[in-house]
Order: C-alpha cells, then structure tokens, then sequence
C-alpha cells in the first residue's frame, strides 16, 4: 500500500478576499498552506504529497512537489493525480489548501477507512433548521433529514479516482461528487467543526483561535565531551580559544557547539549528530561543527519550529571561559538566526573532580527551546 495526498492550492480566495490569495495569508503566525501541509507531513504512512498550484504562485512552496493546476478545481485534482502516476501509489487522499485546521486524527481515520471501503469522507450532520430565501425574507423550508456538509480530506481507492476524473466533464463540488458519478460507493466519516474551509475573510478569525491554541512548545537536551590533545587552541561555541592543548575529535570537536546541536535533534525527537553525521564518514574528518548546527537548524524550521533560546554550561578546569562567553553568543546567535540575548553560554569547573577535573578534557550540557507558533 502506498498513500498519497493532493493538496489542492490552485484557486485565487476572492470570497476571501485580501491582496494576495487566502493559502498565504497568515494565521496564527504561519501561512494557511503550511498550516495544512504541515498537517499531513506528521503522518509517516503518507509518503508522496504533491500541492496544485496556480501559475502565478510556483515558487511559493519550495521544499514540496509542485504542479500546475487548471482554471477549476476538478482540473486541479486531475492535474494533482496525474502527478502521482507511475509511483505506485493506493490510496490518495485529495484535500482543500484552504483547510488549514485539519487533524492529523482525521487524515488518519480517512486512510484507514480506505482500508475496507473505495472512497471515504469526512462530513458534518446538518443541524440547523434549513430554509430558502430570496431577498432578505423566507420564502421555504428544506427538510435536513439525511443532509451533511462535506469536508477534505476525501479519500479514495487512486486508479479508481483517477479514471473517475479522466471520464468526468470537470463540473463538480468535490472528489465525491466526481467518484459517485463514476459509481464510486464513498463512506461518510464524522467531520469536525475545526476542520473549517476558509472562505470567507471572517473565517481567518476562526482559524485563527483553532490554530492558535495548538502552540507547540520542545525542550531538548545535549551532552558532549571531547578529551584534550596536542595543540595551541580549542574550538569552542564557534569561536577559537588560545590554550595550550586541543580537543580531540572527528571534527573541529566543538564540544559546546555538539552539545547545542544535539539539544536541538532532541527538542525534535529527531536523533543525534552521529546519527546525522556518522564519525566513520570520512567527509565530517576535521568538519567545522557550524554545518552540524546549521543542519540541526534548517530541521526545525523544516518542521515549522522557531528556536526560542539555547542555553549551554561548559565543564572545564582551563581554559577560562569567562573572557570569551560575549563573542561565543554571538557566534552561536550568528549560525542559529536568532538574537544573542536568545543564547546562553556560561561555565563551571566540577572542583577539581572526575575528568573534567583532572584537565583531561572539557564536557557540555545544553537546552534548547523550540516553539511552533
Ligand atoms: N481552479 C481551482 C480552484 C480551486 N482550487 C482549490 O480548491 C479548494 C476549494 O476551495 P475554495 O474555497 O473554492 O477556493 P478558491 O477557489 O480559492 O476560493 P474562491 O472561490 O473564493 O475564489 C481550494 O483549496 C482552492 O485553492 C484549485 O486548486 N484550483
Ligand atoms: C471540496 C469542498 O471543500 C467540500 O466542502 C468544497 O466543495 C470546495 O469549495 P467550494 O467553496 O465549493 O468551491
């Protein structure tokens, strides 16, 4: 089984309005499309996604496959799927751009209802009372029985959806309306109220409040040690130390600039340098330890993370590292992108005791806080 999801993001959002199409707005501090591509990014059994775009816009989202879409939705999915072609995709999942507040629980839940039924979609009941109207008054009333409101994702069986879009005339809501009409049975999941479709410029409002309260907060931790050596100076938190002796190691050994970095991998939950950087790799032999950090870095951002502050102790008898902690911060500030009062660098000896102790070599401790707006 190989899943797949479509975001559709080819439409210009004039209901909405603004100077610039709803998906790249901004609510609660992130654009509308990363909010949503964010959202099926978390889940790992979704392995190829590829977002719709209108011409105008390719470029806006460099790090995803990208194609052209049409002048109406339906051709955007056709466009969408046929992207797909050829990597052995099962199921596909086809979702509005403009559904910022998706859960990761109902991209699931429609995967795994794809596992026993063709086609399955999220839908809200229709509760209220429904009426027609024509100029500001009544003039009817619709009976709500057997009534929902469809929501994205929709999900479907993939050579099944994409025949159904070839055959279609390219007139149609949704994906269910195409697949019904190609004799496609569609399952009807539970929708949320969350999952709103921004469409109207009061709808940003909402999103907003959904989206704000789902600040995600990381705090990582990283320790390192490297043993003392010949040499004339050790490499620590970017910056050079005169001393009489160096750190030992398969790179620069930036003790300190280890520990952040892996302080960062952890906030992430995603390993550590070696695992990044095996040490049996020749190419890391003598590495300046700012391409590990930088790394560690661009993975936050990647994960939409905003690294809040570091903090970092160095361990050691000698050098003295009081006189350097100034251009050290800015050094760190410099390669993470964040201001130096973010970054904390400061020291302690271990009183002569254990390793560190016996001038034997230098250890670090680090925290890292990173925050999803
Ligand atoms: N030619 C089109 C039209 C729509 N869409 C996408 O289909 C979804 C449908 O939502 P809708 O609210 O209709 O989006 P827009 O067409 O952008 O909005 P509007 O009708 O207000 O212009 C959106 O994610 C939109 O980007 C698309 O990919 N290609
Ligand atoms: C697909 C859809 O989101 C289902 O509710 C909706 O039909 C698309 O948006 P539109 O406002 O109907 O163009």
């Amino acid at each position: 089984m190989t899943t797949a999801a479509v975001i559709v993001a080819a439409g210009r959002g004039t209901r909405a309005g603004g100077e610039i199409a709803k998906q790249w707005q901004t609510v609660a501090g992130r654009r509308v499309a990363d909010w949503t591509l964010d959202a099926f990014r978390q889940i790992t059994e979704i392995e190829h996604i590829v977002v719709v775009l209108h011409p105008d816009d390719l470029g806006r989202m460099p790090d995803v496959p990208c194609v052209i879409g049409g002048a109406t939705r339906c051709s955007s999915v056709l466009a969408g799927l046929q992207a797909l072609s050829g990597l052995g995709v099962t199921k596909v999942l086809i979702h509005d751009v403009a559904r910022p507040c998706i859960s990761a629980k109902l991209i699931q839940q429609t995967i795994d209802t794809l596992d026993h039924a063709q086609a399955a979609a999220p839908a809200l009941v229709v509760t209220d009372a429904l009426w027609r109207g024509e100029n500001d008054y009544v003039t009817g009333t619709q009976d709500r029985a057997h009534l929902y409101r469809a929501q994205t994702p929709q999900g479907f069986d993939y050579k099944a959806i994409l025949k159904a879009h070839q055959a279609h005339d390219g007139t149609a809501a949704d994906d269910v309306e195409v697949a019904r009409a190609a004799g496609i049975k569609v399952a009807i999941l539970p929708g949320s109220d969350d999952n709103l479709k921004i469409t109207q410029a009061s709808d940003f409002a909402r999103a907003e409040k959904i989206l704000g309260s789902k600040m995600d907060i990381r705090l990582g931790n990283g320790f390192d040690v490297h043993r003392f050596g010949a040499g004339d100076h050790v490499t620590l938190c970017g910056i050079s130390v005169p001393f009489d002796r160096g750190l030992q190691g398969h790179s620069d050994a930036d003790v300190g600039m280890h520990a952040v970095t892996d302080a960062i991998y952890g906030a992430l939950a995603q390993g550590d340098i070696g695992q990044h950087f095996p040490p049996s790799d020749p190419q890391w032999k003598g590495a300046a330890s700012d391409i590990f950090l930088r790394h560690a870095v661009d993975l936050a951002a990647e994960h939409g993370f905003q690294i809040a502050n570091v903090d970092c102790t160095l361990i050691c008898e000698q050098p003295k590292i009081g006189p350097h902690t100034a251009q050290m911060k800015d050094a760190m500030a410099h390669i993470i992108g964040i201001t130096a009062n973010r970054v904390s660098i400061k020291a302690t000896t271990s009183e002569r005791l254990g390793f560190t102790g016996r001038e034997e070599g230098i250890a670090a401790l680090a925290t890292a806080t990173l925050i999803k707006p």
